[in-house]
């Protein structure tokens, strides 16, 4: 557990970058500092390692005071990542991982060793072991700034914006593998970025600076969502708040309806016969869907070109949003549900989805008002 204690941190110049500062970031757990350019972000993750000194207030790791321990060696138990990954360019991929292991004095092989498997764990390939980080895409690099993070493997993590310098598809990659990654490891992390998207799908719980380096809101994702405590906090977590919270709501029951399927290979008039509005569904041996099927479309048989996989395919237990996505974004407009298998359970269109999402929301203002 971290907690900050009425922290504040006043420059040489004046300036009071965090004020005040309480909250706690929970073990095993992330948790998200998030708000706009200068509301004190990364003053605050820098004080918990001492690479900044609180001008007063007191933080905490477990019972411990950090003011109080020797710098270096409070370090030693705290990873950190930073933007570019921060990497030493005159030393290889295997080397710049091991740099701590090397530093306390660890044995040379074992520290390779364990290095090249913390490459497989983070998702680099470990031939490139022996390149140079100018040798790796940014996303590449990114990785490497994680597993060297993880080397020591201490029980805290500390990341400064650490997927920011990467496109988006890349970042989303790389979000992914981190959220697969702390389900092992259980680390306890204070994640900082300004991207409201990033803090949501990664934080257990968020805290929302302000300017001048107060505490907006500490909350999880869905109650930073659903309900924003000020006008601050509502318009940072933007304007499509009520539909991105529907990521955090799963339907207790979606009525799916059946769908009739063929498979490749299908002749055009068993495709007619099963469509409906149109469109039928093809799916694999295992039931997986492959694609709809335009009906007029199909001549002869149902070949691999005349698949629109465009649609997005969503779990059945999964989120709200993800079911609305799924039938809104379907070229026959009924959404396919799968289940954990990937198998298909049935379709629902956007009517049957928002009914669900209006049973919910009546749940929930039912439970609200009798508490
Ligand atoms: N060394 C310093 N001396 C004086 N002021 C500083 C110093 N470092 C940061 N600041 C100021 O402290 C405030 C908080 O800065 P900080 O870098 O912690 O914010 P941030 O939320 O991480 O910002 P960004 O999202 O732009 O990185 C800003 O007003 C900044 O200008």
């Amino acid at each position: 557990m971290i907690r900050f204690e009425s922290v504040t941190k006043r420059y040489p110049d004046g300036t009071v970058a965090v004020d005040g500062l309480d909250l706690v970031a929970p073990s095993g757990q992330i948790t998200v500092f998030v708000g706009p350019s200068g509301c004190g972000k990364t003053t605050s993750l820098r004080m918990i390692n001492r690479m900044i000194e609180p001008t007063s207030g007191t933080i905490w790791l477990d019972d411990q005071d950090t003011g109080a321990v020797n710098a270096a060696t409070l370090r030693r138990g705290i990873g950190y990542v930073i933007q570019h990954a921060g990497l030493f360019p005159h030393r290889t991929i295997v080397d710049n991982i091991a740099t701590v292991p090397y530093l306390l004095g660890q044995d040379k092989k074992q520290a390779r060793a364990r290095a090249l498997e913390l490459m497989e764990r983070v998702g680099l390939s470990t031939t490139f072991a022996k390149r140079y980080p100018a040798q790796l895409s940014g996303g590449q690099q990114q990785r490497v700034g994680v597993a060297r993070a993880l080397a020591a493997d201490p029980p805290v993590m500390l990341m400064d914006e650490p997927f920011s310098a990467v496109d988006p598809v890349v970042r989303a990659e790389l979000q992914d593998e981190f959220l697969r990654l702390q389900a092992e490891l259980g680390k306890t992390i204070i994640f900082v970025t300004h991207d409201i998207d990033e803090a949501v799908k990664l934080g257990d719980q968020v805290a929302v600076l302000k300017v001048g380096g107060t505490l907006g809101q500490l909350a999880p994702p869905s109650v930073l969502l659903n309900d924003p405590v000020d006008d601050f906090v509502a318009g940072f977590v933007g304007r499509d708040r009520g539909y991105r919270a529907l990521g955090f709501t799963t339907a207790s029951s979606v009525a799916t309806q059946d769908e009739k399927t063929v498979g490749l290979g299908a002749e055009a008039a068993a495709v007619q016969a099963a469509a409906v509005d149109g469109w039928v569904l093809a799916v694999d041996d295992a039931r997986k869907p492959i694609g709809w099927v335009r009906a007029a479309a199909v001549t002869a048989t149902v070949t691999p070109d005349l698949l629109h996989r465009g649609g997005t395919v969503a779990p059945a237990s999964g989120s709200l949003r993800a079911i609305l996505d799924a039938s809104l974004s379907s070229p026959s407009g009924r959404g396919v549900l799968v289940d954990d298998d990937g198998a298909l359970v049935g379709t629902v269109t956007a009517g049957v989805a928002v009914a669900a999402i209006e049973k919910e929301l009546a749940a929930r203002r039912q439970a609200g008002a009798a508490s």
